[in-house]
C-alpha cells in the first residue's frame, strides 16, 4: 500500500494497481511499485581530454570547497586565471595517454560500469527487481541529480548511496554524500536513505587486497624487496583539522600486512598526488620509491588501495611517474598492482557492504 496526499492534504491510501479515489486516473501521478535503489557513486572523470573538457571537469572538482578550502576570493581569481589555464594542458596529455579509445571514455568510467553490472547482476540474482542498481559520478556525468531523479521516477522509496571510497575523507566521502542531499533536496517525495560509511577494515575488501598482492607476488621469480602502499594524499592540515583519512589508510596497511603475515618492514605506506604548496600527507610516494632505491631495495611493488578502480592517479602517475622516479634512483624492477576493479573478490567484498547496509530494507 502507497501513502500518498491529495493536493488539499486529503490522505490518499492507494494499493498497487488500484486507482486512486480523488482523481480521475489521468490526473493522477503514475506511481510505480516501490523498489530499494542502491547507487554507487565515485568520483568523475572527464568527457574527454581536449582543453574544454578537462577545464570544465578541473573546474567543477577544483571549485569544491571540500576539496580546496582556500576563501573563495582568493582562491577562485587564481583557479580561473591560472592554474585552469595550464592544467588542462598538461591533464590532458595524461589522460590521452590512458584513455579508452574504443570505448571514447576514461578507464575510471569503463572499469565503474563493469563494476556495477557485476554488482547489479548479483544484487538482482539475490532480491529480483525489488532493487534498482546503478552509478553516479560526483563532478561530470553521469550527474548525482540525475541518477537521484531516475531512481525516485522508477518508484524508489528507498536509496542506499555508495561512495566507492574505501577510506574516508572529506575531500571525497563527505563531498559526494554532500551533492546526494543537494540532489534530495530537488525532489518533492525524498526518499528515506542511507549512506555506506568507509570499509577500509572490512574483512573482505581487506581479503581482497591480499589476494590482488598474492597473485602479482605468485607471478613473480623473485620477489619485490617491499611493497609500496600509496594513497591519495589530501593536505596535512586536514588531518589536524579532524579528518580521519590518514589513520583510516594507516589502519588499511596493518590489516592488509597483518592478513599477509608479514612484517613490518615488508610494507611501506605513502602518499601521492600531491597539488599546490601545501605540505601534504608524508611521506610523498614519488620521494619514497626514490629514497627506496638508493637504499639498495631495487626491486618494489606498488600497490593503491584508496582507489577502487584505475585511473589517471594510478595508471599515469604511478605507473608512469612514479615508476620513473624509482628508476631515476637506480631501482630496477617496479610492479605496479592494478587496482581491484572489476575482481570478482572486490565484487564480494563491495556487495557484502552492500547487504550490510540494506538490512531490514530488502
Ligand atoms: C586539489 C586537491 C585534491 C585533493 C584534496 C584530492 C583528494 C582525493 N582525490 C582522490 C581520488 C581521485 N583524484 C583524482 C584526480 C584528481 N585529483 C585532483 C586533486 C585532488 N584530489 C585532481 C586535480 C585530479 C585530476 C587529475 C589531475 O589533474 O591531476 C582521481 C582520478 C579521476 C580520473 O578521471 O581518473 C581520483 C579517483 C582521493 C581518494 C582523494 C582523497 C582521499
Ligand atoms: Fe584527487
Ligand atoms: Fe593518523
Amino acid at each position: 500500500m502507497l501513502d500518498a496526499r491529495a493536493p488539499d492534504g486529503t490522505p490518499m491510501f492507494i494499493e498497487e494497481g488500484a486507482t486512486c479515489p480523488v482523481h480521475a486516473p489521468d490526473d493522477h501521478p503514475k506511481i510505480p511499485p516501490a523498489k530499494t535503489g542502491v547507487l554507487l557513486a565515485n568520483l568523475g572523470t572527464p568527457d574527454g581530454y581536449d582543453y574544454w573538457n578537462m577545464r570544465r571537469y578541473l573546474n567543477e572538482f577544483l571549485s569544491d570547497k571540500r576539496v580546496v578550502d582556500y576563501s573563495a576570493w582568493i582562491w577562485q581569481p587564481l583557479l580561473q586565471a591560472v592554474i585552469l589555464t595550464k592544467r588542462p594542458f598538461s591533464s590532458g596529455a595524461a589522460y590521452k595517454s590512458i584513455w579508452n579509445e574504443d570505448a571514447g571514455e576514461s578507464p575510471l568510467l569503463t572499469i565503474t560500469k563493469a563494476q556495477v553490472s557485476k554488482i547489479r547482476d548479483r544484487l538482482v540474482d539475490a532480491h529480483g527487481d525489488k532493487v534498482m542498481v546503478d552509478f553516479c559520478m560526483r563532478y561530470g556525468n553521469p550527474s548525482t541529480r540525475s541518477k537521484v531523479r531516475e531512481m525516485i521516477q522508477a518508484g524508489c522509496t528507498r536509496i542506499v548511496f555508495f561512495p566507492l571510497y574505501p577510506q574516508y575523507a572529506g575531500a571525497t566521502t563527505a563531498t559526494a554524500n554532500d551533492q546526494f542531499f543537494r540532489a534530495l533536496m530537488a525532489e518533492k517525495w525524498q526518499p528515506s536513505v542511507r549512506t555506506v560509511p568507509a570499509y577500509f577494515e572490512h574483512p573482505s575488501y581487506i581479503d581482497a587486497l591480499a589476494k590482488s598482492v598474492e597473485r602479482a607476488y605468485g607471478a613473480m621469480e623473485t620477489k619485490p624487496d617491499v611493497l609500496v602502499a600509496s594513497y591519495h594524499g589530501v593536505p596535512q592540515r586536514y588531518l589536524m583539522e579532524g579528518d580521519p583519512y590518514h589513520c583510516q589508510c594507516q589502519k588499511t596497511s596493518r590489516l592488509l600486512k597483518e592478513r599477509l603475515g608479514w612484517a613490518d618492514t615488508d610494507i611501506v605506506t605513502t602518499f601521492q598526488s600531491r597539488f599546490g604548496p601545501e605540505e601534504w600527507l608524508k611521506p610523498y610516494t614519488v620521494e619514497e620509491v626514490a629514497r627506496l632505491a638508493e637504499h639498495g631495495k631495487k626491486r618494489i611493488a606498488v600497490i593503491a588501495p584508496a582507489f577502487s578502480a584505475d585511473c589517471i592517479e594510478t595508471l599515469e602517475e604511478i605507473n608512469e611517474e612514479i615508476r620513473e622516479s624509482f628508476e631515476e634512483a637506480g631501482g630496477e624492477h617496479f610492479t605496479y598492482i592494478p587496482c581491484l576493479n572489476e575482481d570478482d573478490a572486490h565484487m564480494d567484498a563491495l556487495v557484502e557492504v552492500i547487504e550490510e547496509n540494506l538490512a531490514g530494507w530488502v
